[in-house]
């Protein structure tokens, strides 16, 4: 089987379509295939419109700009799969479309990128640059002193303020870990105090609902159920409280011995005022664990938190 494996050309986007494209081979050859010759897979690189305006996410009317473009090519038969980061993948659906594996995730974690120092060791007033008011109010939150700055570009671009303009930026650990570049995670961050973004640090590969037998089983080969049930969850509760990446709205979920326990966070723009959700229960249980952790912020005054209301 020759599959062809749609891709953006980011250096992150490239490297972790990559890593998969490796993990479908191996997953093939593990198989053994029905035709007996192997499974070959070819990357395709799509140019998408977030990497042509590429800006902070601060701004940004729209999710899902990063992913749009790949669908459509995929749609019209320009490629086999691509593969997401899942946590700029928009909760509804795509018409026509599915996401047929989610693989073992990532580390989730946010992680400090500084010349060495941890957050707690950072001077009064260091300036530390972010374009997700997630990740900028929960900085707050920490350290009401900092001057966050907004910060735009891809993961290279980004690392390269610091010790320029910029004490310290904040990415999540994956990306850093999937570029290879996870020596310049200076500090990962607890979840607890740095509640990651729904889907963080998560993959999702998307077929087309037509897709072949064959490649729908291949891929289906890579799922890992407990990923899956925590980014259910943590993306469920996203769609309840009608927010997408560029909201400062945070989710994380851990499953641990058949049960998933999922926290969220909502918490406004200075980082004075957080309400906080915690929620569990058996694994399949995992959407309506996120539903009721929506609702209940919802009742709680997270349209309030959100600048909504
Ligand atoms: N929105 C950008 C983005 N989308 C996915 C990742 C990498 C981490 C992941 O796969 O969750 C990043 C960079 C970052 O947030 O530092």
């Amino acid at each position: 089987m020759d599959l062809r494996l749609g891709t953006r050309g980011s250096a992150l986007a490239t490297a972790q379509s990559g890593q998969f494209a490796d993990a479908v081979v191996a997953a093939a050859a593990a198989r053994g295939t029905s035709a007996g010759g192997g499974v070959a897979v070819e990357l395709v690189t799509i140019t998408t419109k977030g990497d042509i305006d590429r800006g902070s996410l601060i701004g940004l009317s729209q999710t899902g700009v990063f992913v749009t473009a790949l669908r459509e090519a995929l749609l019209a038969g320009e490629c086999d799969f691509i593969v997401h980061s899942l946590k700029d993948v928009p909760t509804q659906p795509y018409e026509g479309l599915e996401i047929v594996t989610i693989p073992r995730r990532e580390d989730p974690r946010d992680a400090l990128c500084t010349d060495g120092r941890t957050l707690a060791e950072l001077p009064e007033g260091a300036r530390v640059g972010t374009g997700s008011p997630r990740r900028a109010s929960q900085l707050k939150a920490m350290r009401p002193d900092l001057e966050v700055l907004p910060l735009r570009g891809n993961v290279d671009t980004r690392l390269a303020h610091v010790g320029d303009d910029l004490d310290a930026v904040v990415l999540a650990a994956a990306g850093l870990n999937r570029l290879g570049r996870s020596a310049d995670a200076t500090e990962p961050l607890a979840v607890t105090a740095m509640v990651p973004a729904p889907g963080q640090g998560a993959l999702a590969i998307e077929i087309r609902e037509d897709a072949p037998d064959e490649l729908r089983a291949l891929l289906a080969t890579l799922d890992d159920p407990a990923t899956r049930a925590a980014v259910t969850a943590e993306r469920e509760a996203l769609r309840v409280l009608d927010a997408g990446c560029a909201a400062p709205v945070a989710a994380h979920a851990v499953v641990s011995r058949g049960r998933l326990t999922l926290h969220t966070r909502v918490i406004n723009e200075d980082g004075t005022l957080a309400l906080n959700e915690r929620n569990s229960g058996v694994l399949a249980e995992a959407s309506s664990i996120g539903r009721s952790s929506g609702f209940s912020l919802l009742g709680r005054g997270a349209e309030r938190l959100m600048g909504r209301a």
